[in-house]
């Protein structure tokens, strides 16, 4: 028979040290010991979901995501931690592989470990206060002294000189947040943030502010109650790229989490009809929340696949602009996302191209469907992507098949200086953003019916009409 737990036992086992893995008693700890103490367990679960998902290529949320989570109570220092700690993970790897120091017990706790290292050699001084920091801190010169022979065999002088090497991209980028026009005028809102912040409007898209790189948000008021949306510039042109009439019935067709789709609710003023249709249940609950958020209320929201949305039944007959902005590999936004700080980005190796061709072919497959919806005058494409192979080649492959349905590309933002890529004929009507010059890649295609088509398929005359003038002015106006 088991032994029975005794009540200490049972309560040493609650007292989880934030890694997954049990630690002794928690210390007594005051001060800066404590609160530095808790932030590196808190850094080593965040940092822990987000190496596993890195490994599985299936990151289920950004770092940035992660942090902004409730349960993380010290945010500020916990994503410093962190940061610093991936910024400097593949030297703290070598060390501690050089040194052999770890055994399997603290290899299981490798997160919390990493967090502890990065402090003990490059960070601030480690109070001996729980398990693991009496553990490294013991083998603190053996640490120290690996990293010494490290720079010498790479023959750099000191860290900066090798990290200098992994030629890291900077994230300095101002801070956009676009006003939510559904409840407060941008005026407003910059003379608010104006009370904290030096803040600018921005010249091309009139609802959006910028900010001092860094400027921490995610907590203000403004934000809180859906005044304001913390989103990129690229992001924020899509839907101003489609400019949806209000009063016109709307398809987003890949819709979560709903930054885009409350954007276009915005632009339409509360007149006419959103479809938002997502595919993935879970995604769902985040875009009813960022809908409930912005105050929007003509937003249909729809948990389907949007390419078994049928275009030929009459509930979708007066669709008249679709916006469509698929799963895509991301690449635009992975150095928003901090993404360049993970082991499988910093040799920039992220050359799945399995998963690339089967992203392509879905994007190809939703834009096609798309252009078979017969009311539709306007359909935008868009992805956080800087992949030719979403982006010019999907427009490419789908262009003569857009251009038999009477569509053609046009230019959303005739001013914009970043264009497609020059592999077809029309490329530079397609919008490109620079990750570096403008914090993200994304990629952004117009489609609008050309003006005969459109005044064609209104039927203003009968094609055969008894009047002579009449049946004149109408092949001079609508063509043969
Ligand atoms: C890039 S995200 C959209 C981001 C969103 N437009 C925004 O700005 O907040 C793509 C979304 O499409 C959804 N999706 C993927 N395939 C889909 C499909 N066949 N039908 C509908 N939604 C789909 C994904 O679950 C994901 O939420």
């Amino acid at each position: 028979m088991g032994r029975v737990p005794t009540k200490q036992q049972k309560n040493n086992r609650s007292k989880d040290g934030g890694d997954g893995t049990q630690e002794k008693q928690k210390p007594s700890l005051k001060g800066a010991e404590r609160s530095a103490y808790f932030a590196r367990r808190e850094a080593a679960k965040v940092l822990r979901v987000v190496l596993q998902g890195d490994a599985n290529r299936r990151a289920l949320a950004s770092i940035k995501s992660l942090i902004y989570k409730p349960s993380v109570r010290n945010k500020k220092a916990t994503f410093a931690l962190i940061c610093q700690t991936l910024k400097h993970l593949p030297i703290i790897k070598d060390v501690l592989e050089a040194s052999s120091i770890l055994n399997t017990k603290w290899k299981r706790q490798q997160e919390l470990v990493y967090i502890i290292v990065y402090d003990i050699l490059f960070g601030q001084a480690v109070a001996v206060a729980g398990d693991a920091e009496k553990y490294l801190m013991r083998h603190k010169n053996a640490l120290q002294s690996t990293l010494k022979q490290l720079l010498l065999r790479r023959n750099v002088k000191n860290v900066e000189q090798l990290i200098a090497l992994n030629q890291l991209p900077d994230v300095s980028l101002p801070r956009y947040v676009r006003v939510n026009t559904l409840k407060l005028d941008v005026d407003s809102a910059l003379l608010e943030l104006k009370e904290k912040y030096s803040v600018e409007k921005d010249d091309l898209l009139p609802d959006l502010l910028i900010l001092p790189p860094g400027t921490d948000l995610h907590d203000h008021p403004l934000v809180n109650n859906g005044s304001i949306f913390m989103q990129g510039k690229a992001s924020s042109m899509v839907a101003p790229a489609l400019n949806p009439e209000p009063g016109w019935e709307v398809i987003d067709a890949c819709a979560a989490p709903g930054n885009k789709t409350v954007h276009l609710a915005a632009l339409m003023k509360r007149k006419g009809r959103i479809i938002a249709c997502e595919l993935n249940k879970q995604r769902i609950k985040r875009l009813k929340e960022t809908i409930k958020l912005s105050g929007a209320s003509n937003i249909h929201v729809l948990n389907e696949d949007f390419l078994n949305i049928d275009p030929k039944a009459p509930s979708y007959s007066k669709v008249k602009a679709i916006l469509l902005d698929p799963s895509c590999s991301g690449s635009g936004t992975a150095a928003s996302r901090l993404d360049h700080l993970l082991p499988s980005k910093a040799a920039g190796q992220d050359t799945d191209m399995e998963r690339l061709n089967k992203l392509a072919a879905f994007q190809r497959k939703a834009l096609q469907h798309a252009l078979s919806f017969p009311a539709v005058e306007k359909i935008v494409y868009s992805t956080c992507s800087i992949n030719q192979i979403e982006n010019e080649d999907v427009i490419k492959s789908v262009l003569p098949i857009a251009e038999s349905h009477g569509f053609e590309l046009v230019n959303p933002f005739a001013e914009w200086h970043c264009r497609g890529l020059p592999v077809f004929k029309g490329s530079e009507n397609l919008v490109r953003t620079d990750p570096a010059a403008d914090g993200e890649g994304f990629f952004i295609a117009l489609f609008a019916k050309k003006k005969n088509v459109q005044k064609k398929k209104k039927h203003f005359f009968p094609r055969i009409h008894t009047d002579p003038f009449r049946t004149w002015l109408y092949y001079r106006l609508n063509g043969p």
